[in-house]
């Protein structure tokens, strides 16, 4: 079985450095002439998978604007990640899971599992409740060729009043973090499975990615202010892990699949150069 780590780094060799979000705000549905239901859901998701899902390297869905429907949402998340992965794009659900170790693997079976109809490629998750509750998670992964992204820096304002805050050790809880996902990345070629979420907003912070040997997912681009020409500031030597990502800003192209995949080709090209 291949690793999640070997096949983005496949995935991206033939498709170019980025990850578009799926994220059905209320305001895209409106201005995609939706309506602000299932129905307007369903076709918002299922045109981005149209546009995208045979170019992208990496569809990242964001849960809750799918779970906001209630079961019926959650249908078409199913969907859109089968629909998306059918396709040839990876898949990281943004859904943002963090409980003690028991129900970590609960949440582990339900995202990872290849039972499981809502079985991504890979899924974002936050260790507030400490690094090792997410173990379940990065064993049901590695056993099934999936992928892990930690949040460390996130692209947030409030994000530093926890992530830069100093642990017993001296570290930052981000550094903590970083270190931890080095750890368990270390020898693993091409790119081990195992990610953070570095925001693109976040400037210089001094913190230090050059062992993470991993996927490092950066959000925070276009909506949020950050461009692509902040991507060299924010990672420096780790630039070449970096998988640039973007939502609103390429979203704001449809409803039109010619569009969303100009506004794709356009953010992979820019990223492309700011990259190297
Ligand atoms: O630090 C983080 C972690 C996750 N996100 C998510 O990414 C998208 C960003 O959407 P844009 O429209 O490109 O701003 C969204 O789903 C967030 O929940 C993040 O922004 N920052």
């Amino acid at each position: 079985m291949e690793t999640f780590g070997k096949r983005l780094v496949e995935a991206t060799a033939k498709r170019g450095q980025l990850c578009v979000g799926i994220d059905p705000h209320a305001a895209l549905l409106a201005k995609w002439g939706l309506s602000d239901d299932v129905a307007g859901l369903e076709r918002f998701a299922l045109t981005v998978v149209e546009a995208l899902a045979d170019r992208v390297a990496v569809l990242k869905p964001q849960s809750a604007f799918f779970e906001r429907f209630g079961s019926r949402g959650i249908g078409i998340l199913e969907s859109t990640i089968r629909q998306s992965r059918e396709a040839g794009a990876l898949v990281l659900l943004d859904v943002k899971r963090g409980d003690i170790g028991s129900t970590m693997a609960a949440y582990a079976s339900a995202y990872l599992d290849p039972a499981s109809s809502l079985r991504a490629d890979a899924i974002t998750v936050s260790p507030y409740l400490g690094f090792g509750s997410l173990q379940p998670a990065l064993d049901v992964a590695a056993a099934n060729g999936g992928g892990v992204f930690v949040l460390g820096l996130t692209s947030n304002p409030e994000g530093p009043s926890v992530q830069h805050a100093v642990g017993a050790g001296g570290k930052t809880v981000a550094q903590t973090m970083i270190d931890e996902i080095s750890q368990l990345n270390k020898g693993a070629e091409p790119l081990g499975s195992f990610g953070l979420v570095i925001g693109a907003t976040i400037g210089e912070t001094g913190h230090d990615l050059s062992a993470v040997n991993g996927p490092l997912l950066a959000p925070g681009l276009g909506a949020q202010g950050a461009t692509p020409s902040d991507l060299r500031r924010v990672f420096g030597e780790s630039l070449r892990n970096v998988l640039p990502s973007y939502s609103r800003e390429v979203l704001t192209a449809g409803p039109s699949v010619a569009e969303l995949r100009l506004a794709a080709e356009r953010a992979t090209d820019e990223c492309a150069a700011a990259l190297g």
